[in-house]
């Protein structure tokens, strides 16, 4: 962690066109997973996001306190040293930016590189927090769970359930890892380009439970080369997530413009911006 900390108001230094343009340039390497950083760059984003309590406003993006052990070592957040490592040079370049704007704007950029919708964003997060400030583990969704518990989380953040079908279909994006979650896979077709994948994927294929030591998960019969959490799996069955899945599945357009609403409103909770913050809407470079 750099030890230039930037002061309340030092955002207004930094040009936001140039940070996106280096994230952008960060996101392949033909070495890593499926070639880009952009999936874990946007489970880092949501994650240091999604521990926001609107009952105790604790939590959120504001201070990164991801950053920081405890919370970096919580078993949700295994694998994220590795976007925060690759973030971390930018850190040094732009010593004025604050993490938690750092952290958000790498998904945003992670989500419109890879084929997303434009995601609107605000700076104005501070790095005041410190240790003392992390959220207590359990914060996060736990995949072994079912609706009842995806929906006592979501509704702490303040999500209702047309905005958590369209958040999960970020897990078009990406892979589990059994040295992380210790679920794996997937291997489908496009882990790096941003679909409404998911929805097609869960309606679509017929899922089984996956034959093997490690935690209970799902893959698909026919190619064996997709998988689905438990707590994926809740989509398809629980009525009122269904509707919109089916939804999603058959517009990707309406899933696009439900998806950048939702991923501004979580990178945004708890945040109290200047009022002259400005909103960026950044033009997608690829
Ligand atoms: C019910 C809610 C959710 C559960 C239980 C859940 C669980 C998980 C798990 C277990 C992994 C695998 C981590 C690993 O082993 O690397 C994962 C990956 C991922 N999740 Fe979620 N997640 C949820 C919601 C979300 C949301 C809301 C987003 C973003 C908007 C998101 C974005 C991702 C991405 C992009 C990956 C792939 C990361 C990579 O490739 O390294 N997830 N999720
Ligand atoms: N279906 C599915 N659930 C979680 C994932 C991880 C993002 C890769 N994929």
């Amino acid at each position: 962690n750099s030890a230039t900390a930037s002061s309340a108001d030092s955002w207004r230094k930094v040009n936001f066109y140039n940070v996106y343009k280096d994230i952008a340039d960060l996101l392949e390497d033909e070495n890593y997973d499926d070639g880009s950083y952009g999936p874990v760059f946007v489970r880092l984003a949501w994650h240091s996001s999604g521990t926001f309590d609107t009952k105790t406003k604790t939590g959120g993006s504001d201070g990164a306190t991801i950053r920081f052990a405890p919370e970096s070592g919580h078993g949700a957040n295994a694998g994220l040293d590795a976007a925060r490592a690759r973030l971390e040079p930018l850190k040094k370049k732009y010593p004025n930016i604050s993490y938690g704007d750092l952290y958000t704007l790498a998904g945003v950029v992670a989500v419109q590189e890879l084929g997303g919708p434009t995601v609107r964003w605000r700076p104005g997060r501070s790095d005041y927090k410190t240790a003392a400030d992390c959220t207590p583990d359990g914060r996060l969704p736990d995949a072994a769970q079912g609706a009842g518990h995806v929906r006592d989380v979501f509704y702490r953040m303040g999500f209702n359930d047309q905005e958590i079908v369209a958040l999960i279909g970020a897990h078009a994006l990406g892979r589990c890892h059994s040295t992380r979650s210790g679920y794996e896979g997937p291997w489908n077709a496009s882990p790096t380009v941003f679909t409404n994948f998911f929805f097609t994927e869960l309606l679509d294929n017929t899922w089984v439970p996956k034959k093997w030591n490690g935690p209970f998960q799902y893959v698909d019969k026919n190619s064996g080369a997709f998988m689905m959490l438990p707590a994926d799996m809740a989509f398809k069955t629980d009525p009122q997530f269904r509707k919109y899945v089916d939804k999603y599945a058959t517009d990707q357009d309406a899933f696009f413009a439900d998806f950048t609403k939702a991923f501004t409103k979580l990178l945004e909770l708890g945040v109290k911006f200047p009022e002259d913050a400005p909103v960026y809407e950044f033009k997608t470079l690829e």
